[in-house]
């Protein structure tokens, strides 16, 4: 075999040519076998040595780089918290504690009712905003008319007692009545649009609850301006 490359290579080459490299024998790694028996068609599960043992990767090993730690990796937080913080003091300055796990100063006391008015009222059993919705979608007639009408304020102020109320929000009138024992305000302060448009009062106390869809099955009609006579 190495005859013949060697033929192969010198044939055809010239003076000018580079020498030509004469090939070495290189001679196995030793084995780990004492006595030599073991060959390559035998049974060796044993992997082979990772770095191969003469690699270059081996003689490195010794150079590891050093793994830096978590804070050298990425700098601690600041130990005042933007949590802490007050309003109106430096940040740093006040004696807040350095956890920034502390509680916001907002939060931990009860949020005060803004006043008297606006507590909530203890809805009695069966009235809570989940039987409300299972009251709507369950067919009854929370309407109590027929067909949708035109009301002008004159009829409107008619439906002012607590078995026949209808108030107006939005251009939209309303029965109420079916609601009443459902109003997380209580019954009084609904009462105190009955008959009339509530659009106002309501959007002073609640902007954020949507009449529309809270009553969408009591709707009776639309508000009109009062017919000429
Ligand atoms: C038919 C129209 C109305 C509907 C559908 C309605 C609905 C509601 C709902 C869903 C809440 C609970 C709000 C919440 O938890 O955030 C509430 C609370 C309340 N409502 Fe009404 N409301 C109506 C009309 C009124 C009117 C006209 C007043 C007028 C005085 C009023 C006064 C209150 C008060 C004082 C509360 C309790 C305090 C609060 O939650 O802020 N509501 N209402």
């Amino acid at each position: 075999m190495t005859s013949y490359l060697r033929s192969w290579l010198t044939s055809g080459t010239s003076s000018a040519d580079p020498p030509i490299p004469s090939l070495q024998r290189v001679s196995p790694p030793p084995s780990d076998d004492e006595d030599g028996s073991a060959t390559e068609t035998e049974d060796n599960d044993s992997p082979p040595a990772f770095p191969s043992l003469n690699s270059a990767q081996r003689v490195q090993t010794q150079k590891i780089p050093r793994i830096l730690t978590d804070s050298e990796l990425m700098p601690p937080p600041p130990s005042l918290g933007l949590a802490v913080r007050k309003p109106g003091v430096a940040f740093g300055s006040s004696n807040t504690t350095s956890s920034s796990l502390a509680l916001p100063p907002t939060t931990t006391k009860r949020p005060q009712p803004a006043s008297k008015k606006r507590e909530k009222v203890a809805l009695t059993p069966g009235h809570s905003p989940l039987d409300w919705a299972a009251l709507k979608s369950s067919g009854a007639d929370l309407r109590g008319v027929d067909t949708l009408m035109r009301i002008p304020p004159s009829v409107l102020k008619q439906h002012n007692k607590r078995d026949d109320a209808w108030s107006a929000f939005n251009g939209k009138v309303y029965n109420i009545t079916p609601y009443l024992p459902f109003h997380p305000g209580g019954v009084k302060d609904l009462m105190r649009v009955a008959g009339r448009d509530g659009t106002k009062l309501f959007a002073e106390t609640h902007a954020w609850v949507n009449v529309d869809f809270m009553l969408d099955a009591c709707l009776v009609g639309f508000l009109v301006a009062e017919p000429s006579s």
